[in-house]
């Protein structure tokens, strides 16, 4: 029964977590038809790449800078009701100017919810910069230098996202030499949508302290190995991995094998309405159809806050509130 416990989260793209009912509603506030998108009050997708245009589409009714307050005062009030203390989302300063506000009145907006949302449930949020693979690495640098300049006290971590079978790591090492030499936490999607060498890849060329999915690390066992040694924590979003078809279901979803091999884990939920789930889900998920007792489940809930790009009062903080 995980409904009770404490839940943290590192891995949760802002826009991917709007609900279809504010995402109808900021429609309806300007004039946008979203029948291409949202069909029966559902996203409507069918692999990654329509993923990402309902994404696009969704995340482009947040227009204004209040807009993107209430996005993320909506999902963190609602993720504190299920039990969250912790959630590091996943922004990005390229759709700040897709809309035309600009990256830091697009950051500001999300910052000022996170405060909101802080004020009325307790729940502690960071900003976690992305940039967009398939963008092309110089897009990616400069959302590298944008984080660099640290454009908010609540911005602390830089990660990679998009199409990952779109360049080579190996392309992006410039953006995150600028944002680790910022002092900013790393983080990379790999192992997703690419197999194993990915993974491997991203800790060749990145040396990141967390990996964003990594899942797929499973097909090499020597690679399983290298991560639980080196003790890289992977964002694990299995709900999002049986949705885009990476494992046909949570039976044979690598998560319980990972966890057994020592590789430190943790349970997130990615885009989650996109996704059918939510954090709670995927709490729920890891206990019935994953087997995991509720002691392991909140050893990931720890590993998640030992693994949290905060300043080291904040994990203590949160550390004891489990
Ligand atoms: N699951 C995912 N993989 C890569 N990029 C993403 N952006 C939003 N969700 C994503
Ligand atoms: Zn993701």
């Amino acid at each position: 029964m995980t409904k009770t416990m404490p839940k943290a989260e590192l891995h949760c793209h802002i826009e991917g977590a709007t609900p279809p009912a504010l995402a109808l509603a900021q429609a309806a506030r300007y004039g946008v038809d979203t029948s291409a998108f949202i069909r029966n009050g559902e996203y409507a997708w069918h692999d990654f790449t329509s993923f990402v245009q309902s994404y696009d589409a969704t995340a482009n009714l947040f227009r204004t800078e209040e807009d993107y307050a209430l996005l993320a005062e909506t999902y963190l009030a609602e993720i504190a009701e299920a039990g969250a203390i912790y959630s590091e989302l996943i922004v990005s300063p390229d759709q700040g100017d897709a809309v035309g506000i600009g990256a830091d009145a697009y950051v500001r907006g999300l910052a000022e919810g996170a405060e909101r949302a802080k004020a009325k449930t307790g729940i502690e949020t960071r900003l976690l910069i992305v940039g967009i693979r398939h963008f092309g690495p110089e897009r990616v640098v400069k959302a590298a230098e944008y984080a660099a300049r640290r454009p908010h006290p609540l911005v602390t971590g830089f990660n990679l996202a998009g199409e990952e079978r779109m360049h080579r790591v190996a392309d992006f090492t410039r953006a995150f030499d600028i944002a680790r030499d910022a002092g900013l936490g790393i983080t990379i999607h790999a192992g997703e949508l690419s197999g194993a060498f990915s993974v491997r890849d991203a800790l060749d060329h990145v040396r990141p302290s967390r990996i964003s999915h990594g899942v797929r690390a499973i097909e090499d066992g020597d690679l399983v190995k290298r991560l639980a040694d080196a003790g890289t924590v992977l964002e694990v979003c299995p709900g999002s991995n049986v949705a885009l078809k990476v494992f046909t279901d949570f039976e044979s979803h690598p998560l319980r094998a990972l966890h057994a091999a020592g590789v430190r884990v943790t349970l997130n939920s990615d885009d989650p309405p996109f996704f059918h789930t939510s954090l709670a889900r995927e709490y729920e998920v890891a206990s019935t159809l994953m087997g995991f007792s509720d002691d392991e489940i909140l050893g990931m809930t720890r590993t998640a806050i030992e693994a949290a790009f905060v300043d080291e009062p904040t994990r203590q903080r949160l550390l004891s509130a489990l």
